[in-house]
C-alpha cells in the first residue's frame, strides 16, 4: 500500500491534470458544430495551449486568430494564428497593440459566424482597448495602485472594466452579429464569469457606483476627468455569446474526490471558495486532522477532506515561500506526532509565491525532522520563510508550471 503522503501526491497531481488547458479545451470542442467562419481568440496565461489544441482540434476550420499571452509564456508560433506576449500583471503597449489586432479580425462578420474566445487567468492585463480620454499610463498607474490596495480581484475589476471597450461584455458587443463562443479556465473564486479576466464576452453585473465606490475605498487616486469616464456603462445583457466553465477549482475538487474514493478514502469537499489567512487555514485543517484521528468525525478514517480556494499571505518577514507553502507548514505544528496524517497545499499554476515550488506537504513528522536539524518552525513561519523549512526537509512539492490556472487544492488525508 502507497505511504499517506504518496497517496496525497497521486491526488493532487491527477486532479490538476483534468484540468490542464489542453484536456480541457478538447473535451469541450467535442461534438461542438459551427456553421460559418470560425475567428479564434485566445486571452491569458494559458493562451497559447488552449489556441494550440482549439487549432489542433478544428484545423482549417479556425480561419485566423491571435493569442495573447503573458511574456515567456508562448511555446512558438501555431499555424494560421498571430502569437502575441503582453505585460502580466500590468498591461503595456503590447497589450493594446496585440488587442487592436484582435479586434480587426473580428471586424465584418455575419451572423453565421463564430470567434472562439478562449479565456484564462491573466486575461484582464493582457487584452485591452481604453475607451476615449483614457491614457496606457492612466491605466498602468491605475493597476498598480489597485494591485498593492488590498482589493480583491472583483473590485479591481469593476474599475478595469469602466475604463474599458473590451471588458464588462464590450468585445462582445463589437463583435455583433457574429456568435461568441467562450471556453473559460476559471481563476476567481466562485466563477464569476463577468470577473474571470474582466469579462469581455459576458454580460457585466457591476456597475460604475460600484466602480466608483472601489476607487473611494482604497483611495485610489485618479484624474478628474475618469470620473466620467468611469460613469459610462457596461452591457448588462448580450445576446450573441454562449459560455462553458472548462476548467475551475470546483473541478479540481470533485477529480480529487474521485481519485480519492478510488483508493478507498471517505470523502468531503469542505469549500471551494476558501479565501482566509494562509496560516489560519492551516491551523484549522490541523484542528481537522486531530478531531477525526481521536473521534472518527467529521468522517471515518480512512478520510481525505478536499478544499478549493486561495488564501492570503499578509508578508512581514524577509523570507521565500508562497501562500500554499506557507499554509503547510503552519499546520505541520497542529499534527505533531499523528501517525498516518498528511497536509498538502498547491498552486495549480505551479508556481507558489515568487518561488520555484507549487506548494508543501506536511505530516506528523514534519516538526520532528526540523527539530533534528537544529531548526524552529515558527522562526521560518515569523519570517515567512517557508520554502526554505520544507525545502531542508524535502516537504516541497516542485511540479514546474503546469500551464493552467485554476487557484489552489488542499488536501487533509487520514488513515
Ligand atoms: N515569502 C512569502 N511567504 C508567503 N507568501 C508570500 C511570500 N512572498 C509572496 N507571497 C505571497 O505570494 C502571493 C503571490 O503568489 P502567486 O504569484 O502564486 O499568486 P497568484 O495569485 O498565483 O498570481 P499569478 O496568478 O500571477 O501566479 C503574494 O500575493 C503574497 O501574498
Ligand atoms: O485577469 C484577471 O482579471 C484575473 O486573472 C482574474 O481572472
Ligand atoms: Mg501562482
Amino acid at each position: 500500500m502507497n505511504s499517506i503522503r504518496e497517496d496525497a501526491l497521486y491526488i493532487s497531481k491527477e486532479s490538476i491534470k483534468a484540468v490542464l488547458p489542453e484536456n480541457a479545451v478538447i473535451s469541450a470542442l467535442e461534438g461542438v458544430e459551427f456553421e460559418g467562419d470560425i475567428v479564434l481568440v485566445a486571452i491569458g496565461k494559458a493562451a497559447w495551449r488552449m489556441a494550440a489544441a482549439a487549432k489542433e482540434t478544428l484545423g482549417d476550420k479556425i480561419s485566423r486568430g491571435v493569442v495573447i499571452t503573458k511574456y515567456q509564456h508562448s511555446l512558438g508560433e501555431i499555424e494560421g494564428l498571430e502569437v502575441y506576449e503582453a505585460g502580466h500583471p500590468v498591461p503595456d503597449e503590447n497589450t493594446l497593440k496585440a488587442t487592436e489586432r484582435a479586434i480587426k479580425l473580428v471586424k465584418d462578420l455575419t451572423e453565421k459566424d463564430t470567434v472562439l474566445f478562449l479565456v484564462s487567468g491573466g486575461g484582464s492585463a493582457l487584452f485591452e482597448s481604453l475607451r476615449e480620454g483614457v491614457t496606457l499610463d492612466d491605466l498602468m498607474d491605475i493597476t498598480q495602485q489597485l494591485l498593492k490596495s488590498g482589493a480583491n480581484i472583483v473590485e479591481i475589476n469593476m474599475v478595469r472594466k469602466h475604463l474599458s471597450k473590451v471588458k464588462g461584455g464590450g468585445f462582445a458587443r463589437l463583435v455583433q452579429p457574429a456568435r461568441v463562443f467562450s471556453l473559460v479556465l476559471s481563476d476567481v473564486l466562485g466563477d464569476r464569469l463577468d470577473s474571470i479576466a474582466s469579462g469581455p464576452a459576458y454580460p457585466d453585473s457591476s456597475t460604475s457606483e460600484e466602480a466608483l465606490q472601489v476607487i473611494e475605498k482604497y483611495g485610489i487616486r485618479i484624474r478628474e476627468e475618469l470620473r466620467n469616464i468611469l460613469m459610462v456603462e457596461t452591457p448588462k445583457s448580450l445576446n450573441n455569446v454562449e459560455t462553458k466553465i472548462i476548467g475551475s477549482v470546483s473541478r479540481v475538487c470533485e477529480v480529487a474526490t474521485e481519485k480519492a474514493k478510488e483508493l478507498g478514502y471517505n470523502t468531503m469537499i469542505l469549500t471551494t471558495t476558501l479565501d482566509c489567512e494562509a496560516r489560519e487555514a492551516g491551523a484549522f485543517l490541523a484542528a481537522i486532522a486531530r478531531q477525526i484521528y481521536e473521534y472518527n468525525t467529521p468522517l471515518k478514517k480512512p478520510c481525505a477532506i478536499i478544499l478549493g480556494g486561495e488564501t492570503v499571505v499578509h508578508v512581514k518577514g524577509t523570507g521565500k515561500g508562497g501562500r500554499n507553502q506557507e499554509l503547510a507548514l503552519s499546520a505541520a505544528g497542529g499534527i505533531k506526532g499523528l501517525k498516518d496524517v498528511a497536509i498538502l497545499s498547491i498552486g495549480t499554476d505551479g508556481t507558489d509565491g515568487p518561488t520555484d515550488a507549487a506548494g508543501g506537504i506536511v505530516d506528523g513528522t514534519t516538526v520532528k525532522r526540523l527539530k533534528e536539524k537544529g531548526l524552529d518552525i515558527d522562526a521560518f513561519l515569523n519570517n515567512n520563510d517557508a520554502y526554505h523549512a520544507l525545502q531542508v526537509i524535502g516537504d516541497l512539492i516542485k511540479t514546474g508550471p503546469t500551464g493552467t490556472n485554476v487557484n489552489d487544492l488542499l488536501l487533509l488525508l487520514v488513515r
